[in-house]
């Protein structure tokens, strides 16, 4: 019985823990990492320090930064008996459906299977991180009838993500750019899917057991999933004239606007501020302000519309902007889901780690609103 306990429906500002990784200040609408500001990080960082960050709970040093890449470049490549499976997964598979059972199979193939040290969990999260987005463009290559492509060494987790899906190396300004949105998507405190990764690692199973819950969770559409359907209501809206009457229709309806609202932010998502300023200079670049403009007439019409009711404090969140920036770099709109994840496992696995080093498993209570003191009929009779 747990009838006398207080409950928050969802969890909702309840605390489940302790951690040193990453800070969420909801209310001014700021977030950290370690310390570090994430406007600081974005602007002075690549994807691989934060990585070393989450981990280590510092930045690196030169020397630490190019051990790490390298390891990283080792590590890339999926096992081939890995991608002999993948190969041979349903064509009909979401790339998150994909991408989930892929990662549940690398776990067969880690040479630390096995291996719950420190040390071992700290390799697997070296190599889950280095290969999630080999399996990405795989899975994207092999869904148009072509060869997965081998990564190449030294261009980093966002140029070699680039490669992997187009053949092509990227130019520095598409590698940036993902580069510093992998930076932004890297943490997030106790969203879901980290929530679900620390839950499945508190049992003491493996890392790759939390890493397949965190993508699975990821994919929900109320979560990760939004900014799939982000783009979805772009190109549903068609051009910027119409966001409004389109947004006013769905709101009208009851329906909720893909990549608005948070449950932590009460003020704007600082990921939103860097994401809408890097959608803005990409549409510049490249002429196809469209989507841009789009997102523009999308978000002033909600901020309208939620604002007559009442509801001032839903604001674009880092799904919103990052499916205007993820489309103008050519990636195709069912991957954005995917490359939320390329970045998050940087903060799947450190979350793991972190729960390792100080475990305790996690088991709430629900206050039981079943029926009681029933007796069993025989089957026949019921
Ligand atoms: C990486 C991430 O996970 S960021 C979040 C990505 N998800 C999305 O963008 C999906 C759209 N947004 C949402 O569904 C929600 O804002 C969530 C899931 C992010 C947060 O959910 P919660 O904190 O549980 O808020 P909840 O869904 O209860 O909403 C509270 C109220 O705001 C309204 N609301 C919340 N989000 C939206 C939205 N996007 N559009 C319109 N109304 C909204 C709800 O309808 C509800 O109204 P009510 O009180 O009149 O019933
Ligand atoms: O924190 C959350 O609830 C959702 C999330 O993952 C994010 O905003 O990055």
């Amino acid at each position: 019985m747990a009838d006398d306990k207080e409950f928050t429906e969802g969890l909702e500002d309840v605390v489940a823990g302790k951690s040193a990784i990453c800070d969420v200040n909801g209310k001014d609408g700021k977030l950290i990492y370690s310390g570090y500001d994430i406007h600081d990080l974005a602007q002075h960082t690549t994807f691989e320090e934060v990585v070393y960050l989450l981990w280590n709970g510092r930045l690196p040093n030169r020397d630490e930064l190019t051990e790490l890449n390298a390891q990283l470049d080792a590590n890339r490549a999926i096992p081939a008996e890995a991608l002999e499976l993948i190969k041979r997964f349903p064509k009909t598979a979401t790339p998150m459906d994909a991408l989930r059972t892929a990662v549940s199979l690398l776990g067969f193939y880690d040479p630390d299977h096995g291996d719950e040290s420190i040390e071992a969990n700290r390799r697997k999260a070296i190599r889950v991180t280095a290969q999630i987005g080999t399996i990405v463009a795989a899975l994207d290559r092999l869904r148009k009838g072509e060869e997965p492509l081998e990564p190449k060494a030294g261009l980093g987790t966002a140029g070699n993500f680039l490669y992997l899906l187009s053949g092509v190396e990227p130019n520095a300004t598409a590698t940036k750019a993902l580069d510093v949105a992998l930076v932004l998507h890297a943490d997030h405190e106790l969203n879901a899917s980290t929530f679900a990764a620390r839950v499945t690692v508190a049992t003491l199973t493996d890392l790759y057991s939390g890493v397949t819950s965190a993508v699975g969770t990821l994919a929900g559409p109320l979560h990760g999933g939004a900014n799939i359907n982000v783009m979805h209501l772009l190109e549903k809206i068609g051009t910027p004239d119409k966001a409004e009457a389109v947004v006013s229709g769905m709101l009208a309806e009851g329906k909720k606007i893909p990549g608005i609202g948070h449950r932590v932010y009460r003020a704007l998502d600082p990921r939103a501020v860097s994401l809408r300023e890097m959608s803005k200079q990409l549409a510049e670049a490249t002429g196809e302000t469209k989507w841009f403009e789009m997102s523009e007439k999308v978000q002033e019409a909600a901020d309208a519309a939620l604002a007559a009711k009442g509801k001032t404090t839903l604001k674009a969140n880092v799904d919103f902007y990052s499916a205007s920036v993820y489309h103008v770099l050519g990636i195709p709109t069912d991957l954005f889901t995917p490359v939320f994840a390329v970045s998050r496992i940087a903060g799947w696995t450190a979350h793991i780690l972190e729960q390792y080093g100080n475990n305790r498993l996690i088991r709430p209570r629900a206050i039981y609103i079943g029926p009681r003191d029933l007796t069993v009929v025989p089957i026949d009779q019921r």
